[in-house]
């Protein structure tokens, strides 16, 4: 509909005008020719005189008349149109004020929504707003809550109280009153009459007793299509909606819509940078939170707060094992098992990896730290039960306390995290507290880590070479390769003092890429001397396994030190074997292809399964040195020393004792037709250019006991 005159419309204004005019003058003309009739009535006095002059007279009054009557039919319709058009611009008008204060609510809302007002006030303003339109309709807004089955809230500033509070924790359902069977459906519901509609059976009286007589409810979608909740509009007589309101509800469920949805991904932001993804338990971030506020307590009510760093023990060996499936599936078991050993008011948060982090608010006394300390560890020495397989873990526990080993949450998780690290080392299965002994051997190992790093950087490692013999006839048949490190302070270093580090610190794997190719290197050297008739074992760790290329390293460093894979023999330990998954026996299948020998070192210590040897192809076993020690003490260690020397016989595999160190354990040895021995007794691990001499058939240079 136009606002404006059409200008038909206006000619027709004009014609009415002119219709009044031309009676005015009509009426003019009538009364001149009435004057001119009786003038010449009076002058000519003639009777023909007269007649002719009325009839002209009549003839124009008739037309005249004619006229007059067109003009005022076509005055009456002018005004008849007239009247419509102004009745529907009032229409017009009208209409169009309602939708500026619809779009203006609507703004306003917009508005709301984008300046993080919190939700419930939103959601208020948007009843409000739609109850200002509705001629006295009651919006409501009621919440679905996350496990998608009950009413979580209902919005309804002009609903009776007792009915609004009653809708709360509802069930939703096919038959659950208007809007519990809207989103049930997520269909729109409009009931005309409450009193007799089936559908609110169970409801009926609650809504009738606060005078409530109809209801349609539309469900609030996310942009997914999830329902989130339901717009409703009560009427207190039985009562549809007009398309007026349809039009203005649909608005409403859209904006609340954005405003629930909005609400919803900033309160999964804040959870999950508040919370571990894997666990569910409160991150780093929050338990710094709740450290801050334990402190804060504390001060105020002289008491302390514990801090208990939790590190699983043999977790990474899991892990590596059995895949990260498997060990999701233990860190999930673990946080349910500490959720038992702790109160409400405790915090249990996980920082990563496996390592847990318990904070005790407001204790009395550190006794109540060591109480649940040895709970935990009691808990978490229970076997684990994964994939039917049983496995045994523990932890280590450090405590640190406040106001003795800290004052702020980063230096209680740092000096707790010193004592944990000191309780793996005294043993595992322990809990230790902090103390300033413990701060300065912190202090030391991240001094040693950074010198590692360097070690790398500068090539500060070497190799050194342990001979190895034939027991039958004394023959010298090869070395093993050991790693030192040559540190420029505290000169020659065993892998003791920090092949732990560079494993925990995943730098293990690139140092034996190094060792392998100075191995081969060294090696191809001795062939060139003619020393054709010796094997170089060199050991590898499980991350050059686990990081998939060892196959193309060993290639490439056969390859280019001109070496044949016959001159060269891989020792692993059980470690390696334990993630019996296809890509560790494809590789081991691949290098045992390539004519390269698998050793498996420190033979018994672990697990010793048979399967390992069942389904590895290994072609040696190297006997750990802890039992050929003990062979001379205890009856059973021989027993098992023999058991392993025929087993390696049975399997058509080659034996090697390790650690010989008296003439007694070799001729022990030498008697259970082990085919191979290594140890000090026979010489200890030595440089390149002494194990030359020997090859060469002279006396190693100062060969004493530090010598490697
Ligand atoms: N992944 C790699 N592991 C390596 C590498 N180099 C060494 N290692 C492993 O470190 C462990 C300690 O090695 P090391 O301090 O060199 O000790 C070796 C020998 O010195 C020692 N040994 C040998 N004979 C005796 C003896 O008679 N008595 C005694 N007390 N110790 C003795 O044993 C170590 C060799 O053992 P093994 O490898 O099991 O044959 C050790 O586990 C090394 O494997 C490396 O480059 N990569």
């Amino acid at each position: 509909m136009k606002n404006h005159l059409s200008a038909h419309q206006a000619n027709d204004i004009i014609a009415g005008e002119r219709t009044e005019q031309q009676i005015a003058r009509l009426n003019k003309i009538i009364t001149a020719l009435m004057d001119r009739a009786e003038r010449s009535m009076s002058q000519q006095g003639s009777d023909f005189g007269l007649f002719q002059a009325t009839l002209t007279l009549e003839d124009e009054v008739e037309q005249r008349t004619q006229e007059l009557t067109e003009a005022l039919a076509e005055n009456k319709k002018i005004t008849q149109s007239l009247y419509e058009l102004t009745a529907s611009l009032k229409d017009e008008i009208r209409q169009r004020k309602r939708a500026e204060a619809l779009h203006a609510g609507q703004y306003q809302i917009q508005e709301l929504i984008t300046a993080n007002i919190p939700l419930k006030q939103v959601l208020r303003q948007i009843t409000a707003w739609i109850e200002s339109h509705s001629n006295g309709g009651i919006a409501s807004i009621v919440l679905l809550a996350s496990d998608d089955k009950t009413i979580s809230d209902c919005l309804a500033p002009s609903l009776p109280q007792e009915y609004a509070q009653a809708l709360t924790g509802v069930q939703i359902g096919p038959q659950t009153g208007s809007c519990g069977t809207a989103m049930y459906f997520n269909k729109e519901v409009t009931v005309e009459d409450i009193s007799c509609d089936p559908l609110w059976t169970n409801y009926r009286d609650l809504a009738l007793e606060n005078g409530l007589r109809a209801c349609w409810s539309t469900p609030i979608t996310a942009t997914s299509g999830q329902v989130l909740g339901s717009f409703a509009i009560y009427y207190r007589q039985p009562q549809l909606p007009d398309a007026d309101q349809r039009e203005m509800v649909s608005g409403a469920v859209h904006l609340a819509g954005i405003a629930l949805e909005r609400a919803r991904s900033e309160e999964r932001i804040h959870y999950m940078a508040h919370h571990d993804a894997l666990t569910g338990l409160p991150n780093r971030t929050q338990l710094q939170d709740r450290i801050d506020s334990a402190i804060e307590m504390a001060r105020r009510h002289t008491s302390h707060t514990a801090v208990l760093m939790i590190d699983l023990d043999r977790f990474k060996h899991v892990n590596d094992s059995l895949g990260h499936h498997a060990g999701d599936e233990i860190l999930k078991e673990v946080a349910e098992r500490l959720a038992e050993c702790v109160r409400d008011s405790d915090t249990i948060a996980r920082l990563g990896g496996d390592e847990f982090v318990i904070n005790l608010p407001d204790i009395e006394h550190d006794y109540s730290a060591s109480m649940v300390a040895s709970n935990i560890l009691q808990q978490l020495e229970k076997p684990f039960f994964i994939r039917k397989q049983q496995l045994q873990l523990g932890a280590s526990i450090g405590i640190s306390m406040y106001p003795e080993d800290g004052d702020n949450a980063d230096d209680l998780l740092r000096t707790a995290d010193t004592a944990m690290y000191a309780a793996k080392q005294t043993g595992r299965g322990q809990y230790c507290y902090f103390t300033e002994e413990l701060n300065k051997a912190a202090h030391e190992h991240i001094v040693l880590l950074s010198q590692l790093q360097q070690a790398i950087k500068n090539h500060e490692f070497c190799l050194y070479y342990q001979p190895l013999y034939r027991l039958s006839d004394d023959r010298l048949v090869g070395a093993e390769a050991l790693l030192r490190w040559q540190h420029p302070q505290r000169g020659l270093l065993a892998p003791g003092h920090f092949l732990y580090m560079l494993e925990e610190h995943g730098l293990m794997a690139d140092v034996g890429s190094w060792v392998l190719q100075q191995g081969c290197a060294q090696m191809a050297t001795w062939l060139q001397h003619g020393h054709s008739n010796i094997r170089l074992s060199i050991n590898l760790a499980a991350d050059q396994f686990y990081r998939g290329n060892l196959v193309a390293e060993v290639e490439d460093a056969l390859r280019r030190n001109k070496l044949a894979a016959e001159h060269i023999v891989l020792e692993f330990t059980e470690t390696v074997l334990l993630r019996n998954s296809e890509s560790i026996i494809a590789t081991m299948k691949a290098l045992k292809m390539m004519g390269v020998k698998m050793s498996l070192d420190d033979f018994g210590t672990g697990y010793s399964s048979l399967s390992y040897l069942h389904s590895f192809p290994v072609d040696q076993l190297k006997i750990d040195r802890s039992f050929i020690q003990a062979t001379n003490e205890k009856k059973i260690t021989l027993d098992i020393v023999t058991s392993i020397v025929r087993l390696a016989q049975s399997l058509g595999i080659q034996s090697v004792a390790e650690g010989l160190e008296t003439p007694e354990q070799k001729a022990l040895m030498k008697q259970l037709n082990c085919d191979y021995g290594q140890g000090y007794m026979l010489g200890r691990p030595m440089s390149a250019e002494n194990f030359s001499r020997l090859l060469n058939g002279d006396r190693p240079m100062a060969i004493h006991k530090n010598d490697g």
